[in-house]
Parts: C-alpha cells; sequence; structure tokens
C-alpha cells in the first residue's frame, strides 16, 4: 500500500487531553470544477484515491473517536472507503454546508473509533476530502487551541495575491490590507454544542445558500474565530491544475 510519506505519528499531548473529537469529513461533492468524470472523492493519486487519502491522514493524527464522512447518495465504493476506516458513511446534501450538517446530526450514530474513548463527543473538526493531504500538524495545531479553551479555529496561511473587491458591474471599489487577510484551510475546530447551535441560527435565518466556511457561521454568532497555523500542504483540489500538482508531489514520493 502507498504511505503518505508527509504524515508522521500522533502527537500524545494532543491526543491525551480533555476533549473528545468526531471528525467529519465531507466527501459528497461531485467535483465539477475537477472535471474528471468521477466523484471527486474517488479520483486517484499514485493509484489511491483522494478519500484513502484523506482518512489515512485523519487516522494519523490520533484524534478522531468518531469519523463521519459525507458521501454522493448511492456511492457505494467511496461508502466501502469509509467502513474501512471505522467511520460511519452519510450521504451529503446539496450544498457542502448542508453535507456538513447531515454529518453533524450523524455524530451520536457514529461507531467509537478503536481505542479512542467511547464518551461522546464535546468538539468537531470539519475537514474537506478535498484537502486530503492536511499534514498531521495542522489538525493538531486545531485541536490543541480547542484543548485550550477556543470556541471555533480555523488554520490559515498567509495571502500571497493582492485581492480586491468588486461592484456588481466589476469595478473594483477596494483593495483590503493584504496583512490583514488570510487563505482559510480545514479542518476547522469547534466545541460542538456551538457549530450545533451556529448551523441552527444559520437555517432559521435561512444564510446556508451563502455559507462557504463553517467558521462564518461562528462569526455570525459573535463568537471569536482563533486564526492557527495552517500548511501549504493543505492545499484544495479543485481545478485540474491542482490534481496535476497533487500527482507530480505524491506519484514522485511514491514512486
Ligand atoms: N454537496 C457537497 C459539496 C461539497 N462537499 C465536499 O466539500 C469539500 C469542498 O468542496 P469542493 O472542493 O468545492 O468539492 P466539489 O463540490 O466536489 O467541487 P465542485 O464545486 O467543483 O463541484 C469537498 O471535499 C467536497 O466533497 C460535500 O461534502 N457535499
Ligand atoms: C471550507 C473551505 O475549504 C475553506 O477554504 C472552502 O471555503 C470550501 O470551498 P468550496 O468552494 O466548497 O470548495
Amino acid at each position: 500500500m502507498e504511505t503518505n510519506t508527509f504524515l508522521t505519528t500522533a502527537n500524545d499531548s494532543v491526543a491525551s487531553g480533555q476533549r473528545v473529537f468526531a471528525v467529519v469529513v465531507v466527501a459528497a461533492g461531485s467535483g465539477s470544477r475537477l472535471g474528471y468524470g468521477l466523484p471527486k472523492a474517488q479520483v486517484p493519486v499514485a493509484g489511491k484515491e483522494l478519500l484513502r487519502w484523506a482518512l489515512e491522514g485523519v487516522k494519523a493524527t490520533g484524534l478522531a473517536s468518531r469519523l463521519i464522512v459525507t458521501v454522493p447518495a448511492g456511492d457505494t465504493a467511496l461508502t466501502a472507503i469509509a467502513e474501512e476506516f471505522g467511520a460511519l458513511a452519510v450521504t451529503g446534501g446539496a450544498t457542502r454546508a448542508e453535507s456538513v450538517v447531515a454529518a453533524l446530526n450523524a455524530i451520536n450514530r457514529a461507531p467509537a473509533q478503536g481505542g479512542m474513548s467511547d464518551s461522546d463527543p464535546d468538539a468537531v473538526l470539519v475537514h474537506d476530502c478535498a484537502r486530503c493531504f492536511t499534514p498531521v500538524e495542522a489538525f493538531h495545531a486545531v485541536a490543541q487551541a480547542l484543548e485550550s479553551g477556543e470556541k471555533a479555529v480555523i488554520p490559515v496561511v498567509p495571502v500571497v495575491d493582492t485581492v480586491k473587491s468588486v461592484d456588481s458591474d466589476e469595478y473594483v471599489s477596494g483593495t483590503p490590507a493584504r496583512s490583514q487577510l488570510r487563505a482559510v484551510q480545514t479542518p476547522q475546530g469547534f466545541d460542538l454544542s456551538t457549530l450545533l447551535a451556529a448551523y441552527a441560527k444559520a437555517s432559521q435565518q435561512g444564510l446556508a445558500e451563502s455559507i462557504t466556511d463553517d467558521a462564518m457561521l461562528a462569526e455570525t454568532m459573535g463568537i471569536p474565530v482563533l486564526c492557527v497555523a495552517g500548511s501549504e500542504d493543505s492545499f484544495k483540489i479543485t481545478t485540474r491544475l491542482d490534481l496535476a500538482l497533487a500527482r507530480a508531489l505524491y506519484e514522485k514520493e511514491n514512486s
């Protein structure tokens, strides 16, 4: 079997903390921007599906007491991979946010992972399958901040482009100071009851359509969201160029 040489073993100081973590891996997207002809989570890199890379990465963290994976409706191939890792596979929704809600609602049905606490989780890490090369250190940075009492934590990297806001006619309306911008990754970590309350409020307010990440919900509730160090290895496989990068990096690494 191929190994992810970018992963290391679990950090005991995190694994032995007080929080009980559920990990949600959202993998129910179609991959329309990638245009590969398969659901994106089934696309292979170095002979291994993106979902398998992602779940090996999660396992290596030693954090997940419950593991929930969202899959496209009727996707038996992805369900089988999820189950190999002891995860509960649930059918995702029409949007990423709807998939996250489906997974959150299933946490208490997920089996406890071997060797982990069987207590009910009180924290959750929500991770994109499309960021399947995220290193253990990024998971641990998020988990550690939750262990320290934070309620919402996101991994970020600096923005390297100048970013403009535009009006509806495509004229520039502003240039935010780049030093204050961050590019946001996953896993995003939350106190579980806080994220459940945030999604319930968003649903009441009809915000679901405009949600592009989970931390936005905490922001709308006035909950401070802490940024911790992400990683350039956590890039999201969205386009053909991203897949080419992944293959260049990992097919070489594993050959
Ligand atoms: N209805 C959806 C949409 C997305 N996702 C997941 O959310 C993550 C981020 O989404 P994205 O990278 O945009 O994936 P796709 O929706 O598959 O891509 P596209 O928008 O190009 O179709 C992915 O791991 C994807 O599988 C999901 O679980 N359910
Ligand atoms: C959650 C996310 O990965 C943070 O950058 C991103 O917002 C997902 O966006 P997508 O369009 O659903 O891929």
